[in-house]
């Protein structure tokens, strides 16, 4: 397996429970969804992955394996894992480049920390990756600065960085979100293609159903930090049976809903499924809620599910 994750549970340090227990598994060259909406803990997931917890949230239970190598969080045995066979798009590429260096030294520095390569070496063997991105490699454009280009063009380097050391595997955690919707269109398009060359696995994190129908196999659908539903991309969106699932499906059709909740703060979630508050089939048996039905990868944890037409 390129990933595998097992009873991961993030928290608060005040132990409220913000993620899990989650698992999962991804073999090489698999693309897997994970899906949900704002605040469900797929960017945390991401964080942990690289060992990148913010303060105060913390690995509470279970463990993960990236490449047969437990990632325990001590940063200096998984150096040649992090930003090498395993490297994270991250969510706000403003966010994630230094303003202080230029695009030039922000692409030599994974090859320069992962295989000692120099960074004109480095930048002449990325030349022919920046023309599949359409970066220009020329002097001028590689002296600016983040600041200094278009907010899709800081996306690609940030995609490049993330490819510089010709990774395994990718977490893209909503790589899309700062897009429009012309340049979004020209980035799925692009990750699909390097996905074939490369055979490239990678876990795409989205809060966006269609953008995951169109580019994983696979998606799980978190909600409140809980795992929801999963199945293989085509078979979640033909007949969606959990009503959250359901209720993303409708978003991502631009379809009107009567359903106008928000998920709550994590210490104020009800007991059993997070989404009963808002589910218009919600029953007492929810509060409880039973184990997961069927396969870990396809399957679903609802007490009321939907029947197989996706209509509630
Ligand atoms: N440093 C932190 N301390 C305490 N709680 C945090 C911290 N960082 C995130 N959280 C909480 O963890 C939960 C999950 O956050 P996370 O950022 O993973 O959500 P997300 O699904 O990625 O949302 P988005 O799409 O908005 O990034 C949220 O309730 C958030 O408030």
């Amino acid at each position: 397996m390129s990933l595998s994750i097992n009873g991961l549970v993030l928290k608060r340090a005040d132990g409220v429970r913000l993620l899990g227990p989650l698992s999962l598994n991804l073999a090489p060259g698999d693309r897997l969804g994970l899906v949900g909406e704002s605040g469900s803990g797929k960017s945390l997931l991401a964080h942990a992955l690289f060992g990148a917890l913010p303060k105060g949230v913390l690995q509470a239970e279970g463990s993960f394996r990236v490449f047969g190598i437990g990632l325990d969080g001590t940063r200096s045995k998984h150096n040649l894992t992090w930003g090498g066979r395993l490297a994270w798009v991250p969510q706000d590429p403003l966010a994630a480049l230094h303003p202080m260096l230029s695009l030039r030294e922000h692409l030599a520095l994974l090859p320069g920390l992962q295989r000692r390569e120099p960074p004109e070496t480095a930048l002449g063997r990325l030349s022919p990756l920046l023309e599949r991105l359409r970066l220009p490699a020329d002097r001028a454009f590689l002296d600016r600065f983040p600041h200094q280009i278009s907010g899709g063009q800081r996306q690609r380097v940030c995609l490049a960085m993330a490819l510089s050391c010709d990774p395994e595997l990718l977490v893209l955690d909503e790589p899309t979100t700062a897009l429009d919707p012309l340049v979004q269109r020209d980035f799925l398009d692009l990750m699909l293609g390097l996905q074939k060359e490369r055979g490239l696995g990678y876990l795409w994190i989205t809060h966006d159903l269609a953008v995951a129908s169109q580019v994983c196999d696979r998606l799980l659908v978190l909600y409140g930090g809980e795992l929801l539903e999963a199945g293989p991309a085509r078979a979640l969106l033909a007949t969606p049976r959990h009503p959250y699932t359901h209720r993303l499906l409708e978003a991502a059709r631009h379809q009107p809903s009567t359903e106008s909740g928000f998920l709550p703060a994590p210490q104020d979630r009800a007991e059993g499924c997070p989404f009963q508050p808002r589910c218009p089939r919600r029953q007492n048996a929810c509060g409880s809620w039973g184990p997961w039905r069927g396969d870990p990868d396809h399957g679903l944890r609802c007490e009321r599910p939907l029947e197989g037409t996706g209509q509630p």
